[in-house]
């Protein structure tokens, strides 16, 4: 899985590179704008080719002959704009017509920033930010291209008003292609929030770009909220600075190091980096079943159905399980259900449970090494059920998916709930049921991040998994996965990934089923809450519009042929 990093983290890994003496900070510069102009011309194919541009030029170090294509680059204080800048001198070397903008004032540039305006002032002029609004409304919106190079991980606060106008302004013109650098300026680039005045009233901009372009490896706010809506299609281009990281990395591996260093990295399920070429997310060893293998070596799940008319959630999780590889699947139906849910079953087993007697005497059975309690279940039976199954099941810390009503049970008293579980249990609530578990931490997630870092929903998670101590999955377009020991992943089901079918009743049912097929087929918690929550997108994605939860279950060897071929 990539590599995805906070703001602090990059940093460090940058003066790491500088200070070893291996690169200067001028060379990251000139390496990350030539990395935008690279990744914009891959982009765009035809602001390679006068022809298709229309703009009469004929590829790098050309005259041009007809029109030139234009930029508009709009430059801030600090290292972003010096990046900015770069990207004007190396699109003026290409012939284009470029306008720089600068927000802020030149006489306090410093460093690269400033040495690169300079190489820039040698080439064409900087327009002061007084005259930036009119004249941008006048070149800006007919140019070829828009580049926001404002400010990236340095953002410390909201945007002033007239330049969160002037983005919401390009961003509502559809005819200016439109790249963010490192970050769409606005968004926190730890949480993805975009920053907001302490005084609630302007509005503040929602631009969202065609492309961004990062350095080195994604920020967690790419993956995120508004971030993740803001970025576009993300390109991250290698500025090299691998062997920087590399280093520090193996300095992790010691503990005490480890807050001095670089803090814990995480994850973004499903992508690849240099680091971890594999594609590792379905395990081939977990979807296949070897030779000689019967059923119990795959492993029996168990999900605790509602009562009847409420079986459904259940069935959904339990096709779940089943098709995800699980040996065995069991639905635990309360008898007035029981005609019900046989009705709908054919290889899922029924077992009658009606009563703590029954559901005591059921998990008995060893062989049973995951469940599912929750989907459908109701939230009395659940309350009674969830501290009969975990107390039965903590000395063996048998796997278990705690989801919808078996969260909601313990709204009133979320710790009698964290009392109860072990590392091998995962809860996945949407955010309703996380607030009702988590209520000060919800609180936190929606206040006004006014500075950055904002508080995240990386943040949430890993808090939630430190008090609840098992793994906690928090659903959403972009899941969060965190465990325990500090792990946590993002899955991103946006842009190019986008599953926004998968907001459909019952869809989170077929997860939580997901999860518990893998966990009975020896998937640790976390793992098999990153690889369910994969697999999930995936089939979402396949399926596209007209999915409905039913569908999911039965879109997954699609899933697997396809990864396996
Ligand atoms: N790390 C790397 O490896 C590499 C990094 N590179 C590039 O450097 C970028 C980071 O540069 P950076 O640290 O200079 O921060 P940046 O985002 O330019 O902003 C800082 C300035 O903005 C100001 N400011 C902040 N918020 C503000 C607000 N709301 N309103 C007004 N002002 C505000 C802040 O002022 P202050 O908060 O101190 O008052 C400060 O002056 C990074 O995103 C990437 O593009 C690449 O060149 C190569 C490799
Ligand atoms: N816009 C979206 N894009 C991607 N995934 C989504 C989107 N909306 C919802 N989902 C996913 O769909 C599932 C919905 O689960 P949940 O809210 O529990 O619904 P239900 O209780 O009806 O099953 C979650 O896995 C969530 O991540
Ligand atoms: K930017």
């Amino acid at each position: 899985m990539a590599e995805v990093l906070t703001a602090a983290q990059m940093r460090r890994i940058e003066e790491s590179a500088i200070a070893s003496g291996a690169v200067t900070g001028a060379t990251l510069m000139e390496r990350a704008g030539q990395g935008v102009v690279d990744a914009i011309l891959a982009h765009w194919p035809e602001l390679n080719h006068s022809e298709d541009a229309g703009s009469g030029m004929a590829g790098e170090g050309a005259v041009p002959t007809g029109l030139p294509l234009r930029a508009v680059v709009l430059c801030g204080p600090g290292n972003n704009g010096g990046d900015g800048f770069v990207i004007a001198r190396l699109l003026k070397r290409k012939g284009w017509a470029v306008e720089v903008f600068l927000f802020g004032d030149p006489l306090r540039l410093t460093g690269d920033a400033k040495l690169n305006y300079t190489r820039w002032c040698a080439l064409g002029s900087v327009q002061s930010d007084l005259d930036l609004i009119d004249r941008f409304a006048d070149a800006g919106l007919e140019a070829d291209l828009f580049v926001d190079a404002i400010f990236g991980t340095g953002l410390t606060r909201a945007l002033p008003d007239r330049l969160a106008d002037l983005l919401g302004k390009v961003a509502g013109c559809r005819t200016v292609r439109t790249v963010a650098v490192d970050i769409a300026s606005g968004i926190c680039t730890d949480s993805g929030r975009m920053l907001q005045p302490a005084d609630p009233q302007p509005a503040v901009s929602k631009a969202s770009f065609d492309l961004t372009v990062t350095f080195h490896r994604a920020k967690r706010g790419h993956l995120s909220q508004e971030g993740a809506l803001a970025s576009g299609h993300l390109a991250i281009v290698d500025i090299g600075l691998d062997l920087a990281h590399q280093t520090l990395r193996r300095k992790l591996a010691v503990p005490s190091l480890e807050d001095a260093c670089l803090g814990s990295i995480s994850h973004w399920v499903g992508q690849t980096d240099d680091a971890n070429p594999a594609f590792d997310v379905p395990l081939a060893g977990v979807l296949a079943k070897d030779a000689f293998g019967h059923k119990f070596r795959h492993g029996h799940a168990l999900v605790f159905s509602g009562e009847t008319c409420k079986t459904g959630a259940a069935r959904l999780a339990a096709r779940g399980a089943l098709r995800i590889g699980a040996g065995l699947v069991t639905l635990a139906v309360p008898g007035n259900a029981l005609s019900e849910v046989a009705a709908q079953v054919t290889a899922i087993m029924i077992a009658p449970v009606s009563g703590s007697g029954d559901a005591l005497n059921l998990l008995q059975d060893s062989r049973l090494n995951a469940l599912c309690i929750g989907p459908g279940l109701g939230v009395a039976l659940a309350r009674s059920l969830v501290p009969i199954a975990l107390k039965q099941t903590r000395a063996v810390r048998r796997s278990v998916v705690l989801d919808a009503d078996a969260l909601t049970a313990f709204a009133a008293a979320p710790d009698d709930l964290f009392a109860l579980l072990h590392s091998n249990c995962v809860l996945t609530p949407h955010f309703g049921e996380f607030t009702r578990l988590f209520p000060d931490l919800a609180q936190k997630l929606v206040a006004r991040p006014t500075h950055g870092p904002a508080y995240s929903r990386y943040d949430a998670v890993c808090e939630a998994a430190d008090r609840a101590g098992c793994v906690v999955l928090l659903k959403g377009p972009d899941t969060v996965i965190a465990s325990p020991e500090g792990q946590v992943s993002v899955n991103a089901a946006l842009f190019e990934n986008q599953a926004p079918w998968l907001a459909t009743a019952g869809s989170g049912d077929v997860l939580a089923g997901f999860i518990t097929g893998l966990m009975a087929r020896g998937v640790p918690a976390m793992r098999a809450a990153e690889m369910g929550v994969w697999l999930h997108a995936q089939c979402g994605r396949n399926l596209g519009p007209g999915l409905i939860a039913e569908d999911l279950p039965e879109e997954l060897p699609h899933v697997f042929r396809s990864i396996l071929s």
